[in-house]
């Protein structure tokens, strides 16, 4: 059925119009069959017989016109048989032969896959974007079919600048990042990892109206340290048939194609070589496109922090596991403090234990320093605590990496709680009773009975858990055992979705996807429209406490700390004006296209949002010849 998701429909009413309206200029110069192979213009049988006249296309086509609608509903009734003709097969079948689906779609008609993914973006979220995003990356080299975005290896150096030239679009505003080290919590997936960029990019199409003609996903290919994929590629040919394993927790992992890495066979780039890599990549792109916002993503946490270091200051780009997972992190955090009926300075006071270490535990604990500081002052004395592989990590730890020291305990802070360095997790829990549990390990199943029964003694009268590791088979909890060992009265929240908790007697555990989704849409944007020079801390805080301000309290109480995704667009119009005002307020935006910073400044907080919404843009097909 032709439908709108209710929430946003007045937003989508309003882009609609405005979009059709600037879009009546667009006229192709690519002719017949060129643009029935271009996604960006395809139309497939929705071209009208003026346009197929004047475009080369009689006879290219069958001839009965359909409109948009009969598309899209046809295109949904294949989806729906899809999904009844896998029923009962194991959901990594399922959820590959869905994304199969939608990527032939995307591969033909884009105009048409992102109305339906805006449409139906909460069915369809988990499929293009996490996790199932995280199983097309491990199966990449075999579900390869047609490039999308821009491959830069090792092999290429001295070239960039030339190459770069070689993207068919003028204009690229977004552009995610990857070297592929550290996809989700799958480890080094060398180039296979591309799928991230691209599944982060759809996100920015759907939920912040970036024109998909002015994205661009990147690989960059510098090698990996994965041994299998660096192994002889005929030793990993598996049968043309699937291949089914079952992994931990009844997952089950498929390959069903003739596996040939498409990736650099060589171990991966250190030090300065990877360095110049990084940035004669940098330099092309902004010699080309100044303005774009670049989103570094799954870089491994040493490459992580280096490049938001060596960058930042110099250009418009942000690291979303570290800074957009720190927003999402905090608005969710201070939800917790909300939801124990405490005012929002008593987040000062909360214990809260970070399991894992690396880019995103301290990116958060980075954030949530700066946030207990504004609130208690310059000598506020945080309850964290930190852990990493080698457990708790203290003052005494050798070789500590210089990132987590702000982070570590002194001896005389958890001596009195018996704790030590190195301390376990369910340790940890039992002598802390912390208010928070918030994992950023990458490893499923960490919070083990042991680990949510102690959470049941915590010192909050709600105690949060947030197992936010992806893909679903890597979050440290799943919600069943968390609400059935830890209590009813907790909060929960994932990084990967999950159902809901039936609790029984008509009470239901909400699940909460705390995931960076939430914020980098409405960062770039915000980035975007503001033309800021660069992505300061302010900039970030403005997007995290729009997040956190956007729930209400009647929400807050019933354990609900995001908005649904199916609000997607709206809270990213919101967290967009947030950013943008923040870069103007602190003299960082230079303007977009016709808007001057003067303009930009002279808006109220309304108009803001409304101009950003204004900015969006919305599916529907343009015209391709002049009337
Ligand atoms: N929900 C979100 O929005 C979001 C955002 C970013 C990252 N993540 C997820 O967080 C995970 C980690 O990402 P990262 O970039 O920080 O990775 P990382 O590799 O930089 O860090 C992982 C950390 O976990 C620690 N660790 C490993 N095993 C552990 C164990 N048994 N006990 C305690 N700690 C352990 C490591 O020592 C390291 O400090 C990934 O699964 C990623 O998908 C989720
Ligand atoms: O990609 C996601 O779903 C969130 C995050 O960026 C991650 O690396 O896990
Ligand atoms: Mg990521």
């Amino acid at each position: 059925m032709w439908r709108v998701a209710r929430s946003a429909a007045s937003t989508f009413r309003r882009t609609r119009r405005l979009s059709t309206a600037i879009s009546a200029p667009c006229i192709v110069h690519k002719r017949g069959a060129d643009i029935l192979h271009d996604p960006w213009f395809n139309k497939d049988t929705g071209f009208p017989m003026t346009e197929r006249d004047r475009l080369g296309l009689r006879g290219l086509l069958p001839p009965r016109v359909i409109s948009f609608e009969q598309q899209y509903d046809r295109f949904m009734e294949s989806f729906r048989s899809l999904e009844k003709n896998t029923e009962g097969q194991p959901e990594s079948v399922v959820s590959l032969a869905k994304w199969r689906i939608l990527n032939r779609l995307h591969d033909r008609n884009e105009t048409l896959y992102y109305r339906v993914l805006i449409d139906n973006i909460k069915d369809f979220a988990p499929i293009i974007y996490t996790p199932t995003v995280g199983l097309v990356c491990q199966n990449y080299s075999g579900l390869f079919r047609r490039p999308r975005g821009m491959y830069f290896s090792a092999k290429d150096k001295g070239e960039m600048m030339s190459m770069i030239f070689n993207w068919p679009s003028t204009q690229v505003d977004m552009i995610v990042l990857t070297d592929g080290s550290r996809i989700l919590g799958l480890g080094d997936l060398g180039v296979q990892g591309i799928g991230i960029p691209i599944g982060k990019l759809d996100m920015y199409v759907a939920a912040a109206g970036i024109n998909p003609q002015r994205v661009l996903p990147v690989m960059l290919d510098v090698g990996t340290n994965n041994q299998k994929l660096l192994e002889d590629p005929l030793s990993l040919v598996t049968p043309p048939h699937s291949v089914l394993q079952v992994g931990r927790r009844g997952f089950c992992f498929l390959q069903d194609f003739d596996f040939t890495d498409l990736g650099l066979r060589q171990p991966r780039l250190e030090g300065e070589e990877y360095l110049s890599i990084v940035d004669e990549f940098v330099e092309a792109v902004h010699a080309r496109w100044p303005k774009a916002v670049v989103q570094f993503e799954d870089f491994q946490a040493k490459w992580a922090f280096e490049t938001l270091d060596r960058y930042r200051k110099k250009f418009c780009m942000f690291n979303d596991d570290i800074q957009g997972t720190a927003g999402v992190a905090l608005a969710g955090l201070l939800g917790t403090v909300r939801a124990q009926g405490r005012p929002l300075t008593d987040f000062a006071n909360q214990k809260i234990v970070v399991v894992g270490a690396g880019s995103a535990g301290l990116g958060v604990l980075k954030m949530a320093l700066q946030a207990v500081s504004r609130m208690a002052g310059p000598s506020a004395d945080p309850h964290f605590f930190l852990l990493d592989k080698n457990g708790l990590i203290t003052k005494d730890r050798k070789d500590i990496d210089p990132a987590a020291l702000p982070f570590a305990k002194a001896h005389h802070e958890i001596e009195g709680l018996g704790l030590q360095e190195g301390a376990g997790l369910a340790e940890v829990v039992k002598k802390v009773k912390p208010h928070v549990l918030l994992g950023l390990s990458g490893v499923g199943g960490i919070f083990h009975e042991e680990v949510l029964r102690a959470m049941k003694e915590s010192d909050s009268v709600r105690p949060a858990i947030f197992a936010m590791s992806n893909p679903t088979n890597n979050a440290e909890c799943c919600p069943v055992d968390a609400f059935k060992l830890a209590g009813e009265d907790i909060v929960f929240a994932s990084g990967s979705p999950f159902a809901n908790v039936d609790l029984g007697n008509g009470k239901i555990g909400h699940v909460n996807q705390a995931n960076n989704m939430y914020l980098f849409p409405g960062i770039g944007l915000g980035a975007l429209l503001s033309g800021a020079r660069n992505i300061s801390d302010t900039m970030l805080e403005a997007a995290a406490e729009c997040l956190a301000s956007y729930m209400s309290d009647d929400e807050i109480n019933r354990g609900i700390l995001y908005p649904s995704i199916d609000d997607i667009r709206d809270i990213t119009a919101e967290v967009g004006a947030a950013v943008l005002r923040a870069a103007v307020a602190e003299d960082l935006a230079e303007g977009h296209g016709d808007v001057g910073v003067r303009e930009l400044q002279h808006m109220s907080k309304e108009e803001t949002i409304e101009h950003v919404r204004e900015n969006m843009w919305y599916p529907v097909y343009g015209p391709l010849v002049h009337e």
